[in-house]
């Protein structure tokens, strides 16, 4: 099977999505980390160097190389993976998209640190500023995450209940 995890930066995608490849015994990739690997530079240096459009292009052409090698794999997305290129459509058509939401004053908390390497977040000065800035980011994104069929918030996100979710959805649908 195919696993994909969306849902904001910070959501904790990478690290549920890894510990979900060692429960099921399925290989993990990160898409970030597959950009930057083939483009041998870091997504703050693609967006600096060509700007957003083109790494929307290279997200949507790497999304469906992986898609298209691996059968099997736990796939966690960059944050706005979903919302452009109909790479959603490509998401639910091959596996099962989970997403993986978070309250905005934890991921305001959890991106406070690094907010500098990330493109999209890096003007965000203040703490206040990050905040309108993903409130903004998750009310345009909504529309998509919320087409994932499977949906689990917070710290109630552990691997074991993904697993129930997982096996109600299978014997569900
Ligand atoms: N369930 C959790 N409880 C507390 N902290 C968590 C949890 N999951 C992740 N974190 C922490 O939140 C931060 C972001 O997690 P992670 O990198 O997995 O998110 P992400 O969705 O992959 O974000 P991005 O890819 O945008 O950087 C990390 O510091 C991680 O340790
Ligand atoms: O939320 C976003 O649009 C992004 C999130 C990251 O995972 C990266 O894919 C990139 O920084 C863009
Ligand atoms: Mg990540």
């Amino acid at each position: 099977m195919r696993l994909y995890l969306i849902g904001m930066p910070g959501a904790g995608k990478t690290t549920l999505g890894r510990a979900l490849a060692t429960a099921y015994g399925l290989p993990f990739r990160d898409l970030d980390h597959e950009i930057v690997r083939r483009e041998q530079r870091s997504i703050a240096e693609i967006f600096a160097a060509e700007g957003e459009a083109y790494f929307r292009q290279r997200e949507a052409a790497v999304l469906r190389e992986v898609v298209a090698e691996l059968p099997r794999l736990v796939l966690a997305t960059g944050g706005g993976t979903p919302c452009f290129h109909q790479n959603l459509d490509v998401l639910l058509e091959t596996g099962y998209t989970l997403y993986l939401h978070a309250p905005l004053e934890e991921l305001v908390r959890r991106l406070q640190r690094g907010a500098a390497s990330r493109p999209l977040l890096a003007q965000a000065g203040s703490p206040e500023a990050l905040e309108k800035r993903l409130r903004e980011t998750l009310d345009a994104r909504e529309q998509f995450y919320s087409r994932a069929p499977l949906r689990c918030t917070g710290l109630a996100c552990t691997v074991a209940v993904v697993q129930r979710l997982l096996e109600q959805y299978r014997t569900s649908s």
